[in-house]
């Protein structure tokens, strides 16, 4: 058997989307646990729509979220080949030209309609004699071009929804080349996938009805004909769908505009809609070990982003110093240490907030004063410097001793006067950060 070989193949029009995401996921998971390969294939045959900056957007999400790829296709390059093939098909009398307008083709439609009839193409270009060829085009009409379906059925055991079946005379012969000679998705597609050698097409549910015919167009073409799999698509808290010409929930977004991390939404899109939990998971190797595409569920999955933003809390929570030591001095905190991010991250939900305890720690604040003569005595209890993780121990101690306060008594004016605020960090790790002297001039009422 050939080794495994996925894709992951967007049009370049616009940002990749969290749906969009959830494709490229499953083939990257699928490809990594089958030990396989994984392809980018960019679907850019649509001149009109893909750009150049979209494909470059989509890579640079796609290594943000950590999914390197092993290959890489542009369709755009490839266009020599969808010619050779169609040159196939016509000698082998499964593409034939049509002439039909988009306005004939519509009132066609329309009157199948009307008779309660399903809206197939009647497949009134097969027959056409040459000489009605030459006069639509002396006419000036350039021919499309559709593939002849064989009528018979189409089945395949799909590797999410089971066995599938679709019968060919209830398909239209889909339109491969349009007038002005561009391969549409359909055709291109089946072309790589057979001559790429990819052995399993993991793709949304937008798909199933054109993979009936991708069959019949792969067997056409001599095959092989790989595997497939269609998950459900992803919509939006509302159930609406996702486009990416919309723009909406594009990972561009959840990365510049939400602050999230690329674990937070591999761990959701990893789970979402399959059997396990949802759970944060630290690294891509352990979402790997989890990874089977027979817990993909049939239900629609709901993007909430709440979600999203519960799971970043606890990433956040066992984050590594060394996994953001360098993203800490643009955010604002040249100098941020250890020791702060590992004081900071059990209380932010995003990188960016640890700012504000920076600024805690690190600038002038004006306390908040609640009991000056506590205060002032728990000042003059202060241990000696240096300080470190057991000074705040010693400290709580002796002021308890010296006023008989307890529990809440004891911390909370202590915590107002150091921080301004009632929750956060645990003292103990945020009292040597604020360091004696601020801490000293806290106690006392100043803004330091
Ligand atoms: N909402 C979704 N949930 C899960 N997968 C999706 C969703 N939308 C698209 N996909 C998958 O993303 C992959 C790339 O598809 P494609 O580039 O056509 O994106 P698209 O968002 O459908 O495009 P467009 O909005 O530009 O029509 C395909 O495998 C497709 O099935």
């Amino acid at each position: 058997m050939s080794p495994v070989a996925v894709r992951f193949a967007p049009s370049p029009t616009g940002r990749l989307h969290i749906g969009n995401a959830r494709a490229a996921v499953m083939n990257w998971l699928f490809a990594r646990k089958q030990g396989g390969s994984f392809m980018l294939r960019m679907d850019d045959t649509d001149r009109e729509r893909s750009t150049a900056e979209y494909a470059a957007g989509i890579e640079e999400d796609l290594r943000w979220l950590g999914l390197e790829w092993d290959r890489y296709a542009r369709q755009s390059d490839r266009l020599d080949r969808y010619t050779a093939a169609a040159e196939r098909l016509k000698a082998a009398g499964r593409l034939y030209p049509c002439y039909e307008t988009p306005d004939e083709l519509g009132l066609k439609r329309k009157a199948q309609l009307a008779q309660h009839r399903p809206p197939l193409y009647d497949r009134a270009a097969l027959r056409l004699t040459d000489a009605d060829r030459a006069r639509l085009e002396a006419e000036g009409r350039r021919p499309h071009w559709r593939l002849k379906l064989e009528h018979t059925p189409v089945v395949w055991d799909d590797l999410v929804r089971g066995t599938q079946r679709f019968q060919g005379q209830d398909l239209s012969d889909p339109v491969l080349i349009r007038e002005d000679g561009q391969p549409l998705y359909t055709f291109a597609s089946v072309v790589d996938d057979i001559e790429l050698g990819i052995t399993h097409v993991i793709r949304g549910e937008d798909h199933v009805a054109n993979t009936a015919v991708q069959i019949q167009l792969c067997e056409a073409l001599g095959g092989p004909v790989p595997a497939f799999g269609h998950f459900p698509l992803i919509t939006d808290a509302s159930g609406a769908g996702l486009s990416k010409r919309l723009g909406s929930l594009s990972l561009k977004s959840l990365r510049e505009e939400s602050g999230l991390e690329p674990l937070s939404i591999l761990s959701l899109l990893a789970k979402i809609g399959t059997s396990d939990a949802v759970e944060a998971r630290g690294t891509l190797e352990e979402l790997v070990a989890d990874f089977d595409l027979a817990k993909v569920g049939r239900g629609t999955p709901k993007f909430d982003a709440e979600d999203l933003h519960r799971l970043n809390a606890q990433i956040l929570h066992h984050m590594p110093y060394a996994a953001v030591a360098d993203r800490l001095p643009a955010l604002g905190m040249a100098g941020a240490d250890e020791a702060f991010w590992l004081a900071v991250r059990p209380n932010i939900t995003h990188v960016a907030e640890a700012k504000g305890w920076w600024d805690i720690t690190h600038a002038p604040l004006a306390p908040v004063v609640t009991d000056a003569a506590f205060l002032e005595a728990a000042a003059g209890l202060l241990p000696a410097a240096p300080w470190g993780p057991d000074t705040w121990g010693q400290w709580v101690d002796a002021v308890k001793a010296a006023t008989g306060a307890k529990g809440k008594a004891l911390f909370m004016p202590l915590r107002l006067a150091l921080t301004g605020l009632e929750h956060g960090p645990e003292l103990k790790t945020l009292l040597p950060l604020i360091g004696r002297e601020r801490t000293l001039a806290r106690l006392s009422g100043q803004t330091a």
